[in-house]
């Protein structure tokens, strides 16, 4: 079991029932994005705003002033490790959030602990009934949970949300089932399958925005996150021709299963992130490169910011980029003043779009 920390605040990552920190109201899902129709499944379960309304402290209540016995019960999100789809398939999957990323948004959401049920041979052999007795009643003495409308579980994916819904109610646990969230450009509404372009099914969904990252499409992906799409990374160091053409550029080692983005040129917001300091990091603007970098015959991927008006040493430090808007593809230039040409020009778009994003 870990426990990752920061700024005072925790969120309990379980890996077995060892330490699970229980009686649990729980979130059910895979979760990666955490994106805006995931967050609807998380609010039940939630201690604020949600329906679910018990004491605010672990261990102890007040009613009326009064010490009562009622148990503190956790707000837990329940998700698989490997991804199913990963255990299925044998190849590794690229995530929105990988691990730390997602506890990281769990947290800012309110929710205490997250439980990484290990997918094996003999957890994806429960059967419905057995997945509810044996994971959720016994081992997370579960007093709520709440699910997605498409919810599938248990053996071969046969259970549905309503089954869910009638199993636990043998066991008196309330299930919520939260219709699938869809997006019409103000907030996302529960109407079905209303698109925001002619071929793609609008429900807010981890498929979706991958596609929309794909095509480099980052407002759309944005909008449906409910937050920026960000790469979080350490500075480390590249092969030091940045510098030399007027444009040093930090390269950031990101976690191997991070989902990227198509590759190319983006607008970007930056902050220096410190595990020490609890000032709220400040924004420096800048652009992105994503991609292998041919004029400079790069044999791997990387991603490299410039930052604006900005000079210092970075290396080791930890930065999150939040990716605005794509800009260009990447391209194989003649020579590197050429790149240099094009970067200045790059530099001039970027601050546009992001001098008229701050307006809007
Ligand atoms: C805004 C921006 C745009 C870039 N566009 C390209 C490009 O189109 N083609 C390319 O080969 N490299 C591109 N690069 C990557 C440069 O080749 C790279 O920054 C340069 O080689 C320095 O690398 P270094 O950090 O390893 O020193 C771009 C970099 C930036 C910051
Ligand atoms: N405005 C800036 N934007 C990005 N990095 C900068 C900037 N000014 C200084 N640096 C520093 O320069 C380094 C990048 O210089 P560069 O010549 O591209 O070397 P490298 O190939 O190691 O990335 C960054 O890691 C950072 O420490």
């Amino acid at each position: 079991m870990l426990n990752l920390s920061q700024n005072g605040c925790s969120v309990w990552v379980a890996s077995s029932s060892e330490g699970l920190l229980t009686p649990t109201a729980v979130a059910l899902g895979k979760f990666d994005g955490v994106h805006l129709g995931h967050q609807r499944v998380i609010q039940p379960v939630l201690h604020a705003g949600g329906q679910f309304s018990v004491a605010s402290s672990p261990q102890l209540t007040t009613n009326n002033g009064q010490l009562t016995n009622q148990e503190y019960t956790y707000s837990t999100v329940v998700t698989f490790d490997p991804h199913p789809q990963e255990f299925f398939t044998g190849q590794p999957r690229t995530l929105l959030t990988p691990l730390d990323e997602k506890v990281q948004q769990l947290r800012s959401l309110g929710v205490e602990q997250l439980v990484l049920l290990p997918f094996d041979k003999e957890l994806s052999a429960l059967t419905p009934e057995e997945f509810v007795e044996k994971i959720l009643v016994q081992q997370l003495r579960c007093q709520r949970i709440s699910i997605g409308q498409d919810f599938c579980f248990g053996e071969k994916r046969s259970g549905t949300a309503k089954d869910l819904q009638l199993i636990a109610a043998k066991h008196n646990i309330p299930v919520t089932i939260v219709p699938l969230q869809t997006y019409t450009g103000d907030s996302p509404t529960q109407s079905s399958c209303v698109s925001t372009t002619p071929t793609q099914d609008a429900r807010i969904s981890t498929s979706l925005i991958r596609q929309n990252l794909e095509h480099g499409d980052i407002e759309n992906a944005n909008l449906l996150l409910g937050r920026p799409y960000t790469l979080f990374g350490i500075v480390v160091q590249g092969q030091q021709l940045g510098r030399t053409i007027g444009f040093p550029t930090a390269n950031l080692q990101l976690p191997k299963e991070k989902f990227l983005p198509r590759q190319g040129v983006y607008a970007v917001r930056v902050f220096t992130l410190s595990e020490t300091s609890d000032v709220a990091p400040s924004e420096i603007l800048g652009v992105m490169n994503i991609g292998n970098r041919p004029t400079v015959n790069g044999t791997y991927s990387s991603a490299e910011v410039h930052l604006f008006d900005w000079s210092g040493d970075l290396y080791g430090k930890k930065l999150a980029v939040e990716l605005v808007k794509f800009l260009r593809p990447e391209q194989k230039f003649a020579s590197l003043e050429a790149l240099k040409t094009q970067i200045q020009l790059d530099c001039i778009v970027a601050k546009e779009v992001l001098r008229a994003g701050a307006k809007s």
